[in-house]
């Protein structure tokens, strides 16, 4: 009787793929105290401020955050919520959205962690969640469409840093940036859309988070990046030149940040006679002080002011399904194909580990 040959006999646990999802992190409370600790961690990177070091912090210790964190506190009371802060609350969903949409593909065993590069729940807080779980695979998918060395390379850093600490790696995988990838430049075209069906606005503005003009000329994408995110926006709403403009919000310090300038552009086009302008800012995955309170509050306030009539600010992509499903189908690209087996098989390690110890490694 013939008969197929018997699957060979598969040793050993399943891989598990660990999904490290960031993004930048908030405050604990909108107080000056909690507000202190977040921003002396945050503007203490040296990939966020690049001063000499004693300069830096004769500046921040002695000015800064002794004036900064009262008035920030203030500002991020007004975007509060009761589940706290905007962008941890929507990190959240989007972690859980993120890991329902992966088990529904099929994917294998995939853990979705949320970790902060500033705060909590932390980098290394996250990564010991997924080695818990017991990844032997680690994709990082900072949240930030836009690569840029203050957020993007300083995630990398606080990876790093988190597993230098670690005996056994895992198999690692770092996304650097999707300004570009065709399904979120259509989710982002997609919420134009759906906010268009009832109106449209004369101008488009997106607006992204600035940064010194010297990273610029040092060498940083970022600049780069956020004009080809908003041009193949633009492209897909097929919308004519004249009606849309890249411009750069929260600058932060006395020298020169990338321009134009997200206050000025708005005013200067409220008093040549603009009365509409919608403002989305594709950098941010989730709304968070920037978006709600800078844009949202500040600059409507300035556009209508300054003549304009009609301000409205899109929402970022936050939990929508269209962000999660191209976040997913980004992570799927990266976690097939790994170089390690499907199967970690600890018997035939443990056996070999036994043999060696037989013929005396450890004397
Ligand atoms: C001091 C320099 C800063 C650089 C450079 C910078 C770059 C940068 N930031 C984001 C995204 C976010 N920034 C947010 C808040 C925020 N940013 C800075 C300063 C710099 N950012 C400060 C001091 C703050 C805190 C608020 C304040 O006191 O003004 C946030 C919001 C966080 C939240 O809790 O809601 C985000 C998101 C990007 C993408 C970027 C470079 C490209
Ligand atoms: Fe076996
Ligand atoms: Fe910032």
């Amino acid at each position: 009787m013939s008969h197929a040959p018997a699957a060979a006999h598969v040793h050993g646990r399943r891989s598990i793929t660990g999904i490290l999802l960031t993004n930048l992190g908030t405050p604990d409370a909108p107080t000056p105290a909690a507000l202190r600790r977040y921003l002396a961690e945050f503007l203490w990177d040296r990939r966020v401020v690049e001063l000499p070091r004693a300069l830096w912090w004769l500046i921040l210790h002695g000015i800064i955050l002794r004036t900064r964190p009262a008035r920030s506190a203030r500002k991020y009371a007004t975007v509060w919520t009761t589940e706290g802060s905007p962008l941890l609350a929507t990190g959240q969903r989007q972690r859980a959205a993120l890991q329902d949409l992966l088990h529904a593909r099929e994917l294998g065993s995939v853990e979705v962690a949320l970790g902060m590069r500033y705060g909590q729940p932390s980098i290394a807080t996250a990564l010991r969640e997924l080695r818990e779980a017991g990844c032997n695979r680690l994709l990082v998918l900072p949240l930030y469409p836009q690569y840029s060395a203050a957020t993007t390379a300083s995630t990398f850093d606080a990876v790093a840093a988190e597993l230098g600490r670690w005996r056994w790696l895992p198999e690692l995988r770092f996304i650097t940036h999707y300004h570009d990838d065709p399904h979120w430049v259509e989710a982002v075209a997609a919420s134009i859309r759906h906010a268009w069906q009832d109106a449209e606005p004369q101008r488009l503005l997106f607006s992204f988070h600035g940064l010194p003009e010297r990273n610029l000329l040092a060498g940083d994408p970022y600049f780069c990046e956020c004009h080809k995110s908003a041009r193949l926006i633009a492209e897909r709403l097929a919308l004519p030149d004249e009606r849309w403009a890249v411009a750069f919000q929260s600058r932060f310090g006395r020298a020169e940040w990338l321009k134009p300038y997200t206050s000025a552009t708005l005013q200067q086009w409220a008093q040549s006679g603009v009365k509409s302008v919608d403002v989305i800012c594709p950098g941010f995955a989730a709304d968070c002080l920037e978006t709600l309170e800078e844009i949202a509050i500040e600059n409507r306030d300035l556009f209508l002011a300054s003549g304009g009539e009609t301000f409205r600010y899109l929402p970022a992509l936050n939990a929508a399904p269209g962000h999660i499903a191209a976040l997913a189908t980004l992570v799927e690209r990266h976690i097939t194909g790994w170089s390690n087996p499907d199967t970690i098989d600890d018997e035939s390690l443990a056996a070999s580990r036994t043999r060696a110890l037989a013929l005396g490694a450890s004397d």
